[in-house]
């Protein structure tokens, strides 16, 4: 990871959250099928879901309705206040964090180095969850899907961060789990390395081309 920086290390690392720091899939899959049952339409699983996670959460509801409905009339906005609130009863019932990202944030904390999340997960579930897995102390912010006008992949939370510290692109690490972290992070100018086990639409990470692959976040440091 220091050969990005010269030999040192970064200013500021911006972590994803869903498919890098949690595997949030049981919880989110629980959730929309819980949805499509009370819509009467078929279950999806976890397999599918997993595939769908990525873009937030209005999307995740559009691509489980589109494929599990063939009934272009079932109003999204129904079915996305039914995800939402049986999201928020099931946030953190089986939702748990990789192997290795406690060390690793322990390590990036000993070594003083800042850490953000950017998500596109709604905000108002981001912090619960944060809190609920005891990360959210390690965080100086934390940005939601939701949180300004554009998410991941556009650079905005990126560049918004970068702006709050003073630092320029090159001093700051994103890491992620999908094409959406790896485009924001090219497109702020940032390096970013990638994880191998999250949600990225069923696609192979590495065809992304993300500066670099670890299998575990703790083997970053
Ligand atoms: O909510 C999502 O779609 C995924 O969120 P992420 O950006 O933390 O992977
Ligand atoms: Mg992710």
């Amino acid at each position: 990871m220091r050969r990005y920086f010269n030999g040192g290390l970064p200013r500021l690392v911006i972590f994803d959250l869903d498919g890098t720091l949690v595997d949030s899939v049981p919880d989110l899959a629980l959730a929309i099928d819980l949805m499509l049952e009370a819509l009467d339409l078929p279950l999806a699983g976890q397999e599918r879901v997993r595939c769908w996670v990525g873009n937030g959460a209005q999307m995740l509801v559009q691509r489980a309705l589109k494929a599990m409905s063939s009934n272009e009339a079932i109003a999204f906005d129904r079915a996305f206040e039914l995800f939402l609130h049986h999201y928020r009863d099931n946030l953190s019932c089986k939702s748990a964090l990789y192997l290795g990202v406690n060390r690793a944030l322990e390590r990036c904390a000993e070594l003083d180095i800042p850490m953000a999340v950017v998500t596109n997960k709604p905000i108002a579930f981001t912090h619960p969850l944060l809190s609920h897995l005891q990360i959210d102390g390690f965080f100086r912010d934390v940005l939601g899907g939701d949180s300004l006008s554009k998410k991941k992949p556009d650079p905005m939370p990126l560049l918004v961060l970068m702006d709050k510290y003073g630092l320029a692109p090159t001093e700051v690490l994103m890491v992620g789990d999908s094409v959406n972290d790896v485009r924001a992070a090219r497109n702020a100018g940032c390096p970013v390395i990638a994880v191998p086990y999250g949600y990225n639409h069923g696609e192979d990470i590495k065809l992304s081309e993300p500066d670099d692959v670890v299998e575990r976040l703790d083997l970053l440091f």
